[in-house]
């Protein structure tokens, strides 16, 4: 199941539509079309008509209608159980955050799909604008997993540029892929794994180490380390943070390395919700490098500095409880 977000007008159904009319083989399609307001237009202009497409009007996904959500899932599943995968059009306005963790957090519906990815459509002539209007706007692009930046065909030069500066500032880790009027290859949207623990994709590596905060109190900051982290330690910081700033942290993710351990430890959070694994061991010959990336709102960067330093297990091996942290990248 692939989220599709982005602001008003920033070209949704236009890449929706791009999807479903290209190529596919014996893929089979469901489309899930939200919009806000009391008559569903967008479910109109999906084209395709043997699509399986539900539609909720009437409301915004990230709030009012998420049990309607999971009944619009049941509902195409109950229809055709062989889907390859479900696209979700959100309303302009919804914070993809909340609609993932419902997602995750119903087991039944999590039993059956896979939260494959978040993607934001990003409008290259209207961004500077109105990310000043609205803040689900830095959300929406702080909290996805691939960034499709449209209208450059009609944007100026300065206007791409503008844009592509708020998106990398508020996202350094996702790809960015321009879209004119709907022309995407459907591949690009598919396999993101941006929730599974056992991604191909290893997309911490392309954070940086720290992303300026944007003047959108939305920003992201990466943490590394070459020092192995004390279990016990990393956990409860782990879960103290989350539980506390949860609301605030938007996305949270991590490749980390253990003391005792020679397998990567893995995780995701997403707003309250946090799970973690343990994966295959280090390649050989790769240092043993953890690397953790926050997105969130008025991120407290001393505090989460200060928070991973106090993780790091002792370099001589001695017990965590005696050693202090030295500072961490
Ligand atoms: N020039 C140009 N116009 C585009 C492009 N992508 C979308 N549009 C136009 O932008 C307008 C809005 O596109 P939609 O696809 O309806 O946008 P949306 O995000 O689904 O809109 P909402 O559902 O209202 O949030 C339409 O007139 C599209 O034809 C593009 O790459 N270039």
């Amino acid at each position: 199941m692939t989220v599709l977000t982005g602001y008003l007008g920033a070209g949704k159904t236009t890449i929706l539509n791009g999807i479903l009319g290209a190529p596919r083989g014996a893929r089979r399609y469901g489309v899930v079309v939200n919009e806000f307001g009391e008559i569903g237009v967008d479910g109109e202009l999906i084209v395709g008509a043997d699509e399986a497409v539900v539609e909720l009007a009437n409301g915004c996904l990230c709030c009012s209608v998420r049990g309607d959500l999971i009944g619009a899932l049941e509902t195409l599943l109950a229809r055709d159980a062989g889907l390859d995968a479900i696209l979700i059009e959100t309303t302009g306005l919804a914070d993809p955050a909340p609609i993932a963790a419902t997602f995750l957090l119903d087991d039944d519906l999590s039993d059956h799909i896979r939260l494959d990815g978040v993607v934001c459509v990003v409008d290259a002539v209207h961004l500077a604008e109105s990310i000043e209007g609205d803040p689900a706007v830095a959300a929406q692009i702080a909290f996805a997993d691939l960034l499709l930046l449209t209208k450059a065909d009609v944007a100026s030069p300065s206007q791409r540029t503008e844009a592509e500066g708020i998106a990398r500032a508020l996202n350094a880790a996702a790809p960015l892929v321009h879209v004119t009027r709907g022309a995407v290859d459907p591949q690009a949207l598919f396999d993101l794994r941006g929730f599974d623990l056992r991604g191909p994709r290893n997309r911490f590596v392309a954070a940086p180490a720290a992303v300026e905060p944007s003047r959108h109190q939305v920003s992201s900051l990466a943490l590394t380390t070459d020092r192995e982290l004390d279990p016990d330690r990393f956990m409860s910081w782990m879960q103290t943070l989350i539980r506390r700033s949860g609301g605030d942290i938007l996305r949270s993710k991590g490749v980390v390395a253990l003391s005792g351990e020679n397998r990567r430890f893995v995780f995701h959070g997403v707003q309250t919700m946090l799970e973690g694994d343990v994966q295959e061991p280090w390649p050989i010959g790769d240092e043993r490098r953890s690397r953790l990336v926050f997105i969130g709102r008025n991120l407290d960067e001393a505090a989460l500095r200060d928070g991973f330093a106090a993780c790091l297990a002792p370099e001589d091996g001695s017990s965590a409880s005696e050693g202090r942290s030295a500072a961490a990248a």
